[in-house]
């Protein structure tokens, strides 16, 4: 029995040593897909969720409760610290976050300012109150990406080409990187917030970085995502990079310098790992839609990521992307009993 988060399975495998066993959470993992949390989300809206303490800290603790998994990810959102600075939006439900007032030009993106620990007080009331819980369990804290919080914020919502962030990425890059530079500072002053009140790891969600070619990456956003990773090396708390659609960018998120790099479905995890390069641990990476198949199709799939997974040093077992809402909770529960006792050495 380990009784410090330090000794955990996930922390270990995120810094590339031996476990037990292959460590397993769910990006999502606490979510629409619980009666729990539907239960208790019943009335209150999203953002007021995240601004209330007892209930990140209880719907935190549902899927730790529930399956077991080796970690917790704060209940949050990534478009919270953008709320907590006084930006105009709000989370839609079936939809995502919404901006009143989309940013398309210098003024409105000068009124970023950067965030303050006051800012975020519940989130730092929800990480200590976590930490006392959670005992030995590893608890994640996390933020969105420079790229994906400008999407966001100039499309307005969510949206599935990024024509906007684009015409100004490639019209207006001197506006471009004065933007992406404020969001830097509001990503690295939020994970700061959640490092300082006592997470044991951070994963950075640039949810929608895929849409961006590889030159494009390293123009326009390996500067901010390389500068949050260097403002939070040599601290302890290993860092996670998380993004959709990164095949063709997984040498650059490996460049970017988190000790982890997060990989979806679409390319297998031995290739993965020689695309990344050394040094770097990897998490995923089954297809989430695969959780809505019957078990023996689940507990196939699983095993081939394992096998993959076999020469590596450092994986944590995780889906692609999130926990869809129809998921059934009992294919999770029994997906990490597999994961554990199939990797069990
Ligand atoms: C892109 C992005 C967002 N938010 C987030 C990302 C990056 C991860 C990813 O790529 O999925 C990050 C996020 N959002 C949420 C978490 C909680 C922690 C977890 O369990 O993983 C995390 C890590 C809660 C949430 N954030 C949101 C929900 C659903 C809200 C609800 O339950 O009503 C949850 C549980 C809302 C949200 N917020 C966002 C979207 C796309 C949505 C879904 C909209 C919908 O389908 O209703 C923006």
């Amino acid at each position: 029995m380990t009784s410090e988060p330090a000794d955990s399975a996930f922390l270990r495998a995120c810094r590339r040593r031996p476990v037990p066993h292959t460590p397993v959470w769910f990006m999502r993992q606490a979510g629409r897909s619980l009666p729990e949390y539907r239960a208790i989300r019943e009335g209150v809206p999203m953002l007021t969720a995240c601004a209330t303490p007892d209930l990140v800290t209880e719907i935190t603790m549902q899927p730790v409760r529930r399956y077991g998994v080796d970690a917790a990810i704060l209940f949050s959102d990534i478009v919270v610290p953008l709320k907590a600075i006084g930006v105009d939006l709000d989370i839609k439900p079936g939809v995502g976050p919404v901006v009143a007032a989309p940013i398309r030009d210098a003024d409105a993106a000068r009124a970023l300012r950067p965030i303050e620990p006051d800012d975020v007080s519940y989130v730092t009331e929800a990480v200590q109150a976590l930490t006392k819980e959670l005992g030995a369990v590893p608890l994640i804290g996390f933020a969105g990406a420079p790229f994906t919080l400008a999407s966001y914020l100039i499309e307005g919502g969510p949206s599935k080409n990024h024509d906007h962030t684009k015409a100004m990425m490639y019209g207006e890059p001197g506006l471009w990187h004065a933007l992406m530079d404020r969001l830097t500072e509001i990503t690295l002053g939020f994970l700061r917030v959640q490092l300082d009140a006592g997470v044991s790891a951070v994963q950075l969600f640039d949810s929608w970085v895929g849409a961006v070619s590889p030159d494009d990456y390293r123009e326009f956003v390996l500067p901010y995502t390389s500068r949050i990773f260097d403002g939070l090396a040599g601290l302890d708390a290993p860092r996670i990079h998380f993004g959709v659609g990164t095949g063709e960018l997984l040498g650059l998120l490996g460049e970017a310098g988190a000790d982890v790099v997060g990989v979806d479905w679409r390319v297998p995890l031995d290739e993965a790992a020689r695309r990344v390069g050394p040094g770097k641990a990897l998490q995923g990476n089954l297809d989430p839609a695969i959780l809505l198949a019957p078990w023996e199709v689940v507990e196939r799939r699983a095993g081939e990521i394992l096998a993959r997974a076999a020469g590596l040093e450092g994986h944590v077992f995780n889906l692609g992307h999130g926990v869809l809402p129809g998921t059934d909770p009992d294919q999770l529960a029994r997906l990490t009993d597999f994961v554990h006792a199939a990797s069990a050495r």
